[in-house]
């Protein structure tokens, strides 16, 4: 049985892991921590760590892990280079996954980004919009990131330079070859992403539909559970589904 600690247990996201771990047989719920919670002693007591929690949680989760010696799934979004970095770091000691997206149809959907990127060229504009429910704190959403990251790869630019993002007033025109990104908040949306690659007369829209957060931690327990026994290093959903 693997022994799964949740870091941010009592959030939308630890709760719906919690209960995917309730319902396996192949799995156990080692514990979970919040806020001023003892991360370290979680870490002793688990074969792996997910961490769906906040940005500031991140060097305490990455010194945990470390301590204990085990792997640990980031699905935190809104981290920034600071902490990438620091990621990259701690991958020298340990395995480590991180991911804007946990599930099977959006790591697809990378992968289909990438290749359709690549295909078109640059007169095709890319433009990815997103929406989610009305308590989502950070903009754009890791996933849109992670499209548009797999957008830039596939067209061969950096994201950083060529993103133009929350557009308003006299904007001018779209700068060539930009990738843009729209946040949407609102209800109850799981996740709902739409990429559109559009050029001359005619349009390409990718979507993936979250119909449920349940599909985000199946994605995170299978990817934790996968990391056990890795060699240190940085990996990502695409490694654990093979795609
Ligand atoms: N990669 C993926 O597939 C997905 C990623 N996410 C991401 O996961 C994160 C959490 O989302 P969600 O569950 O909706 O958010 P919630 O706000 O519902 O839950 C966050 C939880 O994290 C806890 N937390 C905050 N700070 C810390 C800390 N320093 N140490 C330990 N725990 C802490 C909070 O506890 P307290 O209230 O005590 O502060 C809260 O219980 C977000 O970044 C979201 O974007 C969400 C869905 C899928
Ligand atoms: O905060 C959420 O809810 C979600 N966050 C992730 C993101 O930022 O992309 C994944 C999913 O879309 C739900």
């Amino acid at each position: 049985m693997a022994r799964i600690g949740i870091i941010g247990s009592a959030g939308r996201m630890g709760q719906a892991i919690a209960a995917v771990l309730a319902a396996s047989t192949e799995h156990e719920c080692a514990g979970g921590v919040d806020s001023g919670g003892d991360v370290a002693a979680l870490a002793d007591a688990s074969d792996a760590l997910v961490d769906f929690s906040a940005p500031g949680a991140l060097e305490a989760n990455l010194h945990a892990a470390i301590g204990a010696g085990i792997p640990l799934l980031i699905g935190t979004t809104g981290l920034g280079e600071g902490e990438m970095t620091a990621i990259d770091n701690a991958a020298r000691a340990i395995p480590i996954l991180q991911t804007g997206n946990t599930s099977l149809g959006v790591t697809l959907l990378a992968h289909l980004v990438e290749e359709a990127a690549s295909k078109l060229g640059p007169d095709w504009d890319i433009e990815i919009v997103e929406m989610h429910h009305r308590m989502k704190v950070d903009a754009p959403s890791g996933t849109a990131l992670l499209l548009g990251e797999a957008a830039a790869k596939g067209r061969g630019i950096d994201l950083a330079s060529n993103t133009e993002s929350g557009r308003h007033g006299h904007t001018g025109k779209r700068a060539e070859g930009a990738i843009g990104f729209a946040a949407l908040r609102g209800g109850t949306v799981a996740g709902e992403h739409m990429v559109y690659l559009a050029g001359e007369k005619e349009r390409l829209t990718f979507t993936h539909l979250a119909e449920d957060r349940a599909i985000f931690a199946h994605g995170a327990v299978k990817g934790a559970t996968w990391l056990i026994g890795k060699a240190p290093g940085r990996y990502s959903m695409k490694d654990v589904l093979g795609i």
